[in-house]
């Protein structure tokens, strides 16, 4: 059976009480705590930087899973890394030499990691395979909490899934964007493993906890 971890989006939390949802979430099992890191430029919105990592270290162990959605990240690689980061990913559409990039993050000692927008093919993966620790397949376009998920990019993980299965060392397969109690097990049964959710953790009616559970619930049993 896999192992299939959890990675509550802090976007849609209350900017206002981070450590506590940090906290919340952690408490709850949640393996990782994902940080949506945009620049205005590479999408539309304006989100957090490396303080904000900085500042909730201290009060969680969990994996920090940081998502750069930002133009030239290598230039901000150490910056995140030095603020408590794990696990660092780029998007493909933002990087002009990936593979340097990818070097860069795990030069650092954290996991490298591939995003890639809804339009890109995973083809661009083929000559990096070597250098990652993880495919970000986003299912809606970037820039926003609370979008609908993209049902067109459950073929896409499969690709991914064939692509990466083949590699001796693992990479993981998260799944960023729209992810519910009813779209997680869709990607689960395509080859996901690492199942980002805002909305449906952070604007659980019944609260965090209760949305970290029916996410792994409705996972459970598959491979
Ligand atoms: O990268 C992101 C958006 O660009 C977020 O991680 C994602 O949208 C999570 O929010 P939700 O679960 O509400 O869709
Ligand atoms: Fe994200």
């Amino acid at each position: 059976m896999r192992t299939i971890r959890i990675a509550p989006s802090l976007l849609s939390a209350n900017f206002g009480r981070l450590a506590q949802a940090a906290k919340e979430a952690e408490e709850a099992g949640a393996e990782y705590l994902h940080f949506d890191v945009m620049d205005g430029r590479f999408v539309p919105n304006i989100t957090m930087g490396p303080a904000a990592l900085q500042a909730l270290r201290p009060v969680s162990s969990a994996f920090f899973d940081v998502h750069l959605m930002i133009v030239e990240p290598e230039r901000y690689l150490e910056d995140f890394r030095r603020a408590g980061a794990d696990g660092i990913t780029v998007h493909v559409e933002a990087c002009t030499h990936l593979q340097r990039t990818l070097a860069h993050i795990r030069s650092l000692g954290a996991k490298a990691g591939v995003a890639l927008n809804p339009a890109t093919p995973p083809e661009v993966l083929e000559y990096v395979l070597e250098d990652l620790d993880l495919v970000l397949v986003m299912t809606v376009n970037p820039g926003f909490g609370g979008q609908e998920f993209l049902p067109t990019m459950l073929p896409k993980i499969e690709q991914v899934h064939q692509l990466v299965t083949h590699v001796a060392h693992p990479i993981a397969i998260e799944v960023d964007g729209g992810i519910d109690v009813h779209t997680a097990p869709q990607t689960v049964a395509r080859g996901a493993n690492v199942l980002v959710a805002g909305t449906a953790i952070y604007h659980h009616p019944e609260g965090v906890s209760a949305g970290v559970r029916a996410l792994r619930r409705s996972v459970e049993g598959l491979r």
